[in-house]
């Protein structure tokens, strides 16, 4: 039985849920099931707090969890990521009214509002600098406005919300976070966690590639092999007609139209491109 925790709300919360329904994981049914046992993947999903999820992994009372790289930094939980995700993509950073500090040695002295004091206190003595961390829940942004700090050390994705309330991000972001898969550290690899990993790779595979068939003429194939060499070298079968070729590859999402025309160029003909549903590399 495979034991995992999912963030039960907050910035992961959708992304992850969806991830693990595309990868064949048992829905919750509504926003108040706190246990799902899918009985077809042998497994339990415990949607928990994502910040107390890197403390249940570390404690060794759940194989995994999904939660951001900041917060298992933060945690100090003995827990090693397994993978990224590409969700809750977001960086950590200084803020404060613009034009006050250039950099974090700035902060020397001050007080500094956030969510992640463990995080912010391994990077202050890192850099060396004494202030003094005030520790708050969320918002932090407003604890400025409010008399409460002198800066913030918070999670930055687009910056809308530092903008809305008049700050300015300074210095070297303090860390770049992503949601990740993690386990405790040391643990050993279970069935079921490599069958979890298995399912979310080809989840990632099949968000980032598209299959491409068309056909070509047999004396064009290599420059074709050239603008779609496959994973693992692209399949080439026969065609019912003379001095022609049907070609399938796998090919990234990205830059695919390209792909296509470049194909069309050298006289490719029924040039199609399909989203993979599924796959396992
Ligand atoms: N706007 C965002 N864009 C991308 N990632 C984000 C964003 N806000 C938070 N995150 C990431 O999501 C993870 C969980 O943070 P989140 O803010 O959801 O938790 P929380 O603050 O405990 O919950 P809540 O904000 O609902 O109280 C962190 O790793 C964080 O970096
Ligand atoms: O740069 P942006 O795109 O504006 O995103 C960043 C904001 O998103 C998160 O807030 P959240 O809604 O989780 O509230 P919280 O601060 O109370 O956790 C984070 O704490 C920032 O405030
Ligand atoms: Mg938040």
């Amino acid at each position: 039985m495979l034991r995992l925790a999912v963030p039960n709300k907050g910035a992961l919360n959708d992304a992850a849920q969806t991830m693990l329904k595309e990868a064949g994981y048992r829905p919750r049914k509504d926003s108040k099931e706190l246990v799902v046992v899918d009985p077809d993947t042998s497994s339990e999903l415990l949607f928990l707090r994502p910040r107390d999820i890197a403390v249940y992994v570390g404690e060794g009372t759940l194989d995994a969890g999904i939660t951001g790289l900041d917060m298992l930094y933060d945690s100090g939980a003995p827990a090693d990521e397994i993978m990224r995700l590409g969700f809750g993509v977001s960086t950590f950073r200084f803020a404060a009214r613009p034009g006050t500090y250039a950099s974090v040695t700035d902060l020397q002295g001050m007080r500094i509002a956030t969510s992640y004091a463990g995080l912010l206190g391994k990077h202050l003595a890192e850099m060396g600098v004494e202030a003094r961390v005030i520790k708050l829940d969320g918002a932090v942004e407003t604890a400025i406005h409010l008399g409460v700090a002198d800066a913030v050390a918070d999670v930055v994705e687009t910056g809308t919300t530092l903008r809305n309330v008049g700050l300015e991000v300074f210095g070297e972001p303090i860390a770049h976070s992503e949601a990740v898969l993690i386990r405790r550290a040391g643990a050993e690899d279970t069935p079921g966690l490599r069958q979890l990993v298995r399912r979310l790779q080809g989840v990632q595979v099949a968000r980032d590639y598209v299959m491409i068939d068309y056909d070509i003429r047999a004396e064009r194939i290599d420059e074709a092999i050239s603008i779609t060499p496959g994973m693992e070298g692209p399949t080439v079968s026969p065609l019912h007609r003379e001095g022609w070729v049907a070609v399938r590859a796998m090919v990234p999402r990205k830059g695919h139209q390209q792909v296509m025309d470049r194909l069309w160029e050298i006289g490719a003909k029924a040039v199609l491109a399909t989203a993979i549903f599924a796959c396992r590399l």
